[in-house]
């Protein structure tokens, strides 16, 4: 922003300068040429000529001035030649000389032998001659005439210089004066401009003036709602802060409560499994697998377990005397996991038979259902996944865990292991890398297996109650990690194929034996227990499977070698004077197991689909029926 006056002045104030400074070029240029003379003589470097030619032109033009009477004195005074030594010796009579030799004016003679008389004027002697005759000295009214013939021309200098001075600054104030209207122009539209803007920006700051009063307002309420805001926060706080301690207090009593219930059920379980051991009952527990992505779609089974996880209720519908029938049929066991139950759960059940192999039982946990029901998900899982390894390798994870804990106690244990499958009736070491007796053949394989004297044999040891399978590699074991490799190659020989049920079903009885042997010197004592996992291959119905063939003879034999486990379990049950554990490899492996002084625990899985409903509740049946038989007060070795 500027201000009008302020404009205006500054215009003003240019033109001042440029005339002080043209004024003072002129000055400079007086003083230059001006007067300088000490004594009142002439100190100028005009030459005669010019003055001459100035008094001339004054004298042409006949204009009185105060000068002219002198300067016809002058010339008057000048009509005689003026002698060379005195203006500066041209014949012509023109002066000249610096303005100091004017000043001093001495004046010499043409021989300068001769002395002419002194004169003195003002401190300044001048030796004078008469110019007529160089002999003659000036006299005294010839040298005031000559002084003041000086003076004169000195003075027309002056007039000149001021008449010429004169007419600049006339020309000056002509060029002023032309540019004063366009100044004027100039100022009148930088006024207009001036005011255009201002009341442009009076219009803005009025505007401006208005927004900070609304900002202003709302500011105000602003700060009220934020002061309101911040009571409610520092309520809700207080509140949350009340409300956090009070949940402190619940949680703490929660925990507590869990502490006991935690111990409680500990002591139950502890309490169930003595009275299962003084029972010397086979331990049932049942296990739904849930649905798999294949199976979107298809219809579910009516399956509900019980809150306390103890029974089972299968719900189906009959067509009876023209009528749709719901029956419900409830099954009890040790425990049911649901679909919901994880791989770490089922292990957690069963973990305390695992110790008691470490302390010297003969353990067997088998899995028993039909074709993809979850058997083998349930007993191996996937090896390598922490959260979906199953029964076996979270058994060696915690047996070989267990060893090391107690060779602090002075024990040092042996992990002996054997891993077979029951294919056709015949034993095959999956340990082995020879693959002599795994022919792809069903026949073949049977065949083969009969001629070789490799054959593995099942040799029981009586003393500790043992079962070893001769001519099956019995590798000892010392290390983890060792374990899981042998569990993944054995696991890769079992014989598998594609059924309609399971696109990977296993064709054999998978049993894997674990024999721990463990010596303390120092409390003199030893143990000898085994651990026996079983996965055994799914019962089948052969006209739903659809099996031919190779696969149809395995079905048989699958499903002949589970009728006989049936029938021994039966015949322990009904306490008969005959068990047949000979009629089946199966039931000939399982003689320690089932009949006498071991702990048995058999896993009863069934599939979600409603297809698979009969067969689900003949397992169920066969599960219930197990838990009810006596195999006698397991006895450590
Ligand atoms: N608890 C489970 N969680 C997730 N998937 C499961 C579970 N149980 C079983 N499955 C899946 O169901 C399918 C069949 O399971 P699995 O092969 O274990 O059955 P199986 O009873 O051993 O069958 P078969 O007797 O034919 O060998 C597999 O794809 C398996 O991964």
């Amino acid at each position: 922003m500027f201000s009008k006056e302020g404009k205006t002045n500054s215009n003003r104030k240019r033109i001042n300068e440029e005339t002080s400074i043209s004024k003072n070029k002129k000055l400079k240029k007086k003083t230059a040429i001006g007067p300088n003379s000490e004594n009142g003589l002439v100190t100028s470097n005009i030459s005669a000529g010019t003055s001459d030619a100035i008094i001339k032109e004054a004298s042409k033009k006949k204009k009185k001035t105060p000068f002219n009477d002198v300067a016809n004195d002058v010339k008057r005074s000048t009509a005689f030649p003026i002698p060379t030594g005195l203006m500066s010796g041209k014949a012509s009579g023109k002066a000249s000389g610096t303005a100091s030799e004017k000043a001093s004016v001495k004046a010499s003679g043409a021989s300068g032998k001769a002395s002419g008389k002194t004169v003195s004027y003002k401190n300044t002697t001048i030796k004078s001659y008469c110019p007529s005759s160089p002999l003659r000295p000036i006299t005294k009214s010839m040298a005031e005439r000559i002084r003041l013939r000086t003076k004169v021309l000195e003075y027309k200098e002056q007039l000149a210089e001021v008449r010429r001075e004169t007419v600049e600054i006339k020309e000056y104030n002509r060029a002023i004066e032309s540019r004063l209207p366009k100044l004027h122009d100039e100022l009148i539209q930088i006024e207009r401009d001036y005011e255009e803007q201002a009341a442009k920006y009076d219009e803005e700051f009025k505007k401006l003036n208005e927004q900070c009063d609304v900002i202003n307002e709302d500011n105000n309420i602003s700060s009220e709602n934020i002061v309101n805001i911040r009571k409610d926060l520092e309520l809700k706080k207080d509140k949350i802060i009340e409300q956090k301690l009070s949940y402190e207090s619940l949680l703490k009593q929660i925990q507590e409560n869990y502490a006991r219930l935690k111990i409680e059920e500990d002591t139950r379980k502890d309490l169930h499994n003595q009275h299962l051991d003084l029972k010397g009952n086979i331990r049932v527990m049942c296990r739904v697998r849930p649905y798999t992505d294949k199976e979107n779609g298809i219809e579910r089974a009516n399956l509900k377990c019980s809150d306390d996880k103890r029974t089972i209720q299968v719900s189906t519908k009959r067509l009876r005397l023209w009528q749709m029938q719901t029956e419900k049929s409830t099954y009890e066991f040790d425990h049911v996991f649901d679909e919901s139950a994880d791989q770490n759960e089922i292990y957690l059940e069963l973990c305390s038979l695992v110790q008691s192999a470490i302390d010297g039982y003969n353990v067997c946990i088998f899995a028993y259902g039909q074709t993809g029901s979850g058997k083998t998900y349930t007993m191996e899982g996937e090896v390598n996944n922490p959260e979906k390894k199953g029964i076996i390798p979270r058994s060696i994870d915690e047996i070989f865990d267990k060893i090391k804990e107690t060779s602090k106690l002075g024990w040092d244990f042996k992990v002996y292991v054997q891993y077979v499958e029951i294919y056709n009736e015949t034993i095959q070491d999956l340990l082995t890398d020879e693959d002599k007796n795994r022919k792809k053949s069903c026949k073949d394989r049977k065949k083969s297996c009969k001629e070789s004297k490799d054959l593995c044999k099942i040799v029981y040891h009586e003393d500790t109650r043992m079962t070893i399978i001769e001519n099956a590699e019995r590798r000892n074991i010392s290390k983890k990690k060792d374990m899981e490799i042998l569990i993944c190659k054995a696991s890769n020989r079992r014989s598998k194929s594609s059924t309609n049920s399971n696109s990977v079903s296993s064709r054999s009885h998978g049993v894997f034996i674990l024999h721990l042997e463990g010596e303390n010197p120092i409390e003199n004592m030893s143990s000898r227990g085994s651990l026996n996992l079983i996965d055994l291959a799914g019962s089948e119905n052969i006209d739903k499977s659809g099996s031919v063939g190779d696969q149809m003879t395995e079905a048989q034999s699958i499903n002949k070698s589970l009728f006989y486990l049936r029938n021994v379990i039966q015949q322990i049950k009904n306490k008969s004077n005959h068990v047949n554990y000979r009629d089946s490899v199966l039931t000939s492996l399982l003689k320690y197991s089932l009949g006498g002084t071991a702990k048995v625990c058999m896993l009863v899985n069934v599939s979600p689909l409603a297809e698979s409903i009969n067969e689900t509740k003949k397992s169920l049946s066969f599960g219930q029926d197990a838990r009810k038989t006596h195999v006698g007060t397991a006895i450590k070795n």
